[in-house]
């Protein structure tokens, strides 16, 4: 029976994301928590005639308690999405309380349940994430993840477009380093099948991936952020980890992790000189069975764009560490 949590159900990307695991074979129970709507989005769903048993929860009566008890995954798309002229590191004062709060609920009553975190900024929420559950006493590295999955749906679409592969699934794009602006760190030189990206396209290329987001929030023009493509990579996400935790086998995505605390980790953390980072992941049954390092033979525009990550990388996650340790003051 895998029981499945979506926190932030009744948002944008909240509910496309439940429909997607309310669809899946894969869910027995999914729960799903909001501080509004949930049992609305809740009731609709449950009309579909899939597997998934439906429950909707509200903060009153430790809703969020009921919500995550004993479960398998919980995911985290709750908090506020940017508007135009903002950074993802503008939602840290809203956004960092909100997944702290949620972490420690999820470290009481569902200690092993895998987590994603979705809410931005996916550099530092994670940080916060890790120290909160070191403080109660229940960090396993292996089943936290930040979900950077869109950059690599973003990397596979716009590298598909330049050499005109029509389905763009076929490209394996390795993505790396954090999750906003020039901390995300595509690596063209390792595509698989490989592809030749003209030099005149390679930076704006290389923009497009790093600032995708910004093309959507200018788009929707101040009503929010990516939902539907997030939903989307949330749930290839959690689908690839869901299946490896049955058991199958050679599953690989990239991944915002805790590095020392996974096999093969350790050595790409003193690489790079940060802890969490994201590198492609082989998922097995605890989670995050290994971290692949890519970042060898880089050529020197990659070399240059990972230096560059790295930097603004190890602010974002002191930010994060610090929030937990030293809460600003009210
Ligand atoms: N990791 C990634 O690649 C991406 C991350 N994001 C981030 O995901 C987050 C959510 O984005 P949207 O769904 O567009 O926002 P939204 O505003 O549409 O939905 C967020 C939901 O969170 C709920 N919420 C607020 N506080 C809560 C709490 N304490 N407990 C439970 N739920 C709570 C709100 O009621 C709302 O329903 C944002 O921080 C956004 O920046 C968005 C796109 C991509
Ligand atoms: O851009 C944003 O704020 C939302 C996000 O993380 C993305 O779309 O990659």
């Amino acid at each position: 029976m895998v029981k499945a949590v979506v926190a932030g159900a009744a948002g944008g990307i909240g509910q496309p994301l439940s429909l997607l695991l309310k669809l899946s074979p894969l869910v027995d129970e999914l729960s799903l928590y909001d501080v509004v709507n949930t049992p609305g989005v809740a009731a609709d769903l449950s009309h579909i005639s899939s597997n998934a048993k439906v429950s909707g929860f509200l903060p009153p009566n430790e809703g969020a308690k009921a919500a995550f008890k004993d479960a398998d995954i919980i995911i985290i798309p709750a908090g506020v999405p940017r508007k135009p002229g903002m950074t993802r590191d503008d939602l840290f004062n809203i956004n960092a309380g909100i997944v702290k709060g949620l972490i420690e609920v999820a470290a009481e009553v569902a200690p092993k349940a895998f987590i994603l975190v979705i809410s931005n900024p996916v550099n530092s929420t994670v940080p916060i994430s890790a120290e909160v559950l070191k403080g109660k006493g229940v960090f396993d590295p292996r089943r936290l993840f930040g979900v950077t999955t869109l950059d690599i749906v973003r990397a596979e679409t716009f590298v598909a477009e330049i050499v005109g592969k029509s389905n763009p699934q076929e490209l394996t794009v390795p993505v790396v380093g954090g999750h906003s602006g020039e901390t995300i760190v595509p690596l063209f030189s390792k595509v698989t099948p490989a592809v030749t990206i003209p030099d005149d396209k390679y930076d704006a290329l290389v923009n497009r991936v790093q600032f995708g987001g910004d093309e959507v929030v200018k788009a929707k023009d101040g009503a929010g952020s990516a939902t539907l493509s997030m939903a989307y990579a949330g749930y290839r996400f959690a689908e690839k980890l869901l299946k490896a935790a049955k058991g199958a086998k050679g599953l690989v995505e990239p991944s915002y992790v805790y590095l020392p605390g996974i096999p093969g980790g350790e050595e790409i953390a003193k690489k790079t000189g940060v802890e969490f980072f994201s590198v492609p992941i082989e998922l097995g049954p605890n989670g995050a069975e290994k971290a692949i390092d890519i970042l060898g033979d880089l050529t020197d525009k990659e070399k240059a764009l990972l230096e560059t990550a790295i930097k603004g990388l190890k602010g974002n996650i002191q930010k994060g560490v610090d929030f937990v340790h030293s809460p600003p003051q009210k």
